[in-house]
């Protein structure tokens, strides 16, 4: 694989590491100030693996940046009841700071009632539609992470995003959705593509930054990205990978990378692009949640 000679990888994992030291920062400084850590709360229910290994990471990442970690594991039966009796106890509790409930919830739960009946204040997913319709009125709020995480490594690759044309493949209320309402308010022009697009090529080319969040493995091909754009890939796909041994997997993004690397700018890759991203601003949420309720100042880091 050659990749162009002016090219960035953006180093999604490194990044999430920086901005982890500056949330334990703050962190010891609220601990200072208030007494007690930002406490953050993390629900799963049922034993999907993958959800799983996530959950033991925000968990593990909480207390190594200094806060306090409630981790709640529940059966696959949890009833639909049980578990709103559970958020409703996490949003008494003074010492959770932020409550998030591991998507996806077994088919038997409404996994949007169990949305909503999580206190705004404390919906560090920026799922609910409290928080959805304050960044979409450019009023502060919690914004989902993973959206913020690309902001965050968009804008470490060009700072001015003002009047640059943004497309963002996939229209999730989770990723789709708040990435565009994110560009948005930095000024991009934005165009939210969708299954249902006409020549989604032709689209793609125009963008200086290109999103995709569709979960197609390798879909965005080399020639949709317009030279020198800025490729954010959110894609987690697992793909059978027999050149490494009979019934081995390998992680792929949404975008053919190979391919996109020789005519991007800059490119995430898929892994250690923006999934690493997608804890550290659970992080950094939990910490901003801390702030707003309490009213202690320390330096939340934002994109
Ligand atoms: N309530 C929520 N549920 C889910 C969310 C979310 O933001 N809130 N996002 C995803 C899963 N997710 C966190 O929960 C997550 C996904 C991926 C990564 C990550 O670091 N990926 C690595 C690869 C890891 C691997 O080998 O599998 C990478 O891309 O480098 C972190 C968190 C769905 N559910």
């Amino acid at each position: 694989m050659t990749t162009h000679p002016t090219t960035r990888i953006i180093d999604g994992k490194a990044f999430a590491e920086g901005l982890r030291r500056r949330v334990a920062d703050a962190a010891a400084d609220f601990l200072a100030r208030s007494g007690r850590a930002p406490g953050l709360a993390v629900v799963l229910v049922g034993d999907d693996p993958a959800s799983s290994v996530y959950v033991r990471n925000k968990a593990q990442q909480t207390v190594e940046a200094g806060m306090a970690s409630f981790e709640h594991r529940l059966p696959a039966e949890t009833s639909e009841a049980e578990l709103l009796a559970l958020v409703a106890r996490l949003n008494a509790d003074d010492a959770v700071d932020g409550i998030l409930v591991q998507l996806p919830l077994p088919a038997h739960i409404d996994a949007q009632k169990v949305i909503e009946a999580i206190d705004p204040a404390k919906d560090v997913d920026g799922f609910h539609p409290a928080n959805a319709g304050r960044l979409m009125t450019g009023l502060p709020g919690l914004v989902p992470c993973t959206p913020l995480g690309c902001l965050m490594l968009i804008r470490s690759v060009q700072p001015a995003l003002a009047g640059l044309e943004a497309v963002v493949i996939g229209r999730s209320n989770i990723v789709g959705k708040p990435m565009a309402q994110l560009l948005l308010a930095e000024s991009c022009t934005v165009t939210i593509a969708h299954s249902k697009t006409r020549d989604l090529p032709s689209v793609c080319r125009r963008a200086d930054i290109l999103v995709a969040a569709v979960g197609r493995p390798q879909m965005v091909r080399g020639d949709w990205v317009k030279p020198g754009a800025i490729v954010i890939d959110v894609g987690i796909n697992r793909v059978p990978a027999p050149e490494r041994g009979e019934g081995k997997m390998r992680l792929v993004g949404d975008v053919a990378y190979d391919e996109a690397v020789e005519r991007a700018g800059a490119i995430t890759p898929v892994p250690g692009g923006v999934g690493p991203m997608t804890i550290a601003c659970l992080l950094r949420n939990a910490l901003a949640a801390a702030v707003a309720r309490t009213g202690i100042v320390v330096d939340v880091p934002s994109a």
